[in-house]
């Protein structure tokens, strides 16, 4: 058997760009909104529950044609993991020869997951937030780091604000995001300040519980929420999403995967993809949520362009 190479954390940092990842994932989600047609095969992913150590593990497969990228993550979530000083999300990525079949690299998936999200959290904000100059970020782990990171890298964001549940996890973001981007940065006790001048607003915790409810915002706001991935978990109020235009990475996924979307039963106004394809309208001048769930599809794109930027290198 042959053995196949092997990319940790730092080769996925290097290889990946936010601006070439967001042009990739923008066509790719296109490719997936047209249908069958698009090239795009991902089946909902399939996920085990470990109820006894409130665990999960999803299996994630996914191919794209127009980027050659047929992949499968595994990942693993465990909100208990934080208080053992441990990630709570783990993954590994598999990637084939579309050709063959034959496993070509298998690469650390916890880069790509963080790299990937903000990445499409982006794509979401650069067609539906009106403004992208003040940012409120709910949360501090590894997901409102990343997206911090990509949205200083694409956008000119003037102001960051932090809140979190547990404050120290808000100051010590908030003392990594000034030293590294020399932007003003803003730690709030509540939800409510925090999010009251945001033009974009990032929502990216372990809550089971809506955290973002109905308070003064602007009201153009644009709400990216990535957390809440299970059908009874919620991180916004059922009345939020009512009362904003929602759209979502997939519709399958968000039917069948989130609760901010089953029990408000709020309505989807469509998938990111259709924006991108000028199939739906971009409502940039009212409130507006996109609800992430995470799909395959961007996994793969990832560790398709990871493998290709390591194959090149060691041509050079
Ligand atoms: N949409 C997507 O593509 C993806 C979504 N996720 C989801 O995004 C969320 C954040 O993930 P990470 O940043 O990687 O996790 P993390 O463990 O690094 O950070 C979690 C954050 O949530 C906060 N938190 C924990 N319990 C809370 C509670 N009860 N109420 C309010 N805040 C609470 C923590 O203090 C921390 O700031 C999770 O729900 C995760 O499953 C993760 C990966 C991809
Ligand atoms: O897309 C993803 O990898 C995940 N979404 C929620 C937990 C992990």
């Amino acid at each position: 058997m042959n053995t196949i190479p092997y990319y940790g954390p730092d080769d996925v940092k290097v290889s990946l760009k936010y601006e070439e990842l967001v042009s990739a994932l923008e066509l790719a989600l296109a490719d997936f909104s047209k249908g069958p047609e698009g090239g795009v095969s991902q089946p909902l992913r399939a996920t085990a529950e470990v109820t006894q150590f409130n665990g999960f593990l999803a299996a994630m497969p996914a191919y794209v044609e127009s980027r050659h990228a047929l992949a499968c993550k595994l990942v693993t979530f465990y909100p208990n993991n934080s208080a053992k000083n441990m990630d709570t999300h783990m993954a590994s990525i598999l990637l084939f020869d579309e050709t063959s079949g034959l496993p070509i690299a298998i690469m650390d998936g916890e880069v790509i997951t963080a790299m990937r999200t903000a990445a499409v959290s982006a794509i979401a904000t650069k067609y539906l937030a009106e403004k992208k100059e003040v940012l409120a970020v709910l949360g501090s782990g590894v997901q409102a780091r990343a997206h911090i990171e990509a949205f200083v890298k694409l956008f000119a964001i003037k102001k960051i604000y932090i809140w979190n549940h547990r404050p120290n996890g808000a100051e010590h973001l908030a003392k990594h995001v000034s030293a590294s981007f020399g932007i003003e940065v803003q730690v709030f006790a509540d939800v409510e300040s925090c999010v009251m001048d945001a033009d974009v607003i990032i929502a990216a915790t372990f809550t089971t519980e809506p955290i973002l409810k109905e308070c003064a915002m602007k009201p153009a706001v644009h709400i990216n929420s990535v957390g809440a991935p299970r059908p009874q978990w919620q991180e916004l109020s059922e009345e939020l999403m009512n009362h904003s235009v929602v759209y979502v990475d997939s519709v399958v996924s968000a039917t069948k995967e989130s609760g901010d979307v089953i029990k408000s039963g709020a309505e989807i106004y469509g998938e990111i993809g259709q924006v991108v394809l000028g199939k739906i309208k971009a409502e940039s001048n009212r409130r507006t949520v996109f609800k992430s769930l995470g799909l395959a599809l961007e996994d793969a794109v990832a560790a398709r362009l990871v493998f290709d930027m390591m194959e090149q290198k060691k041509l050079t």
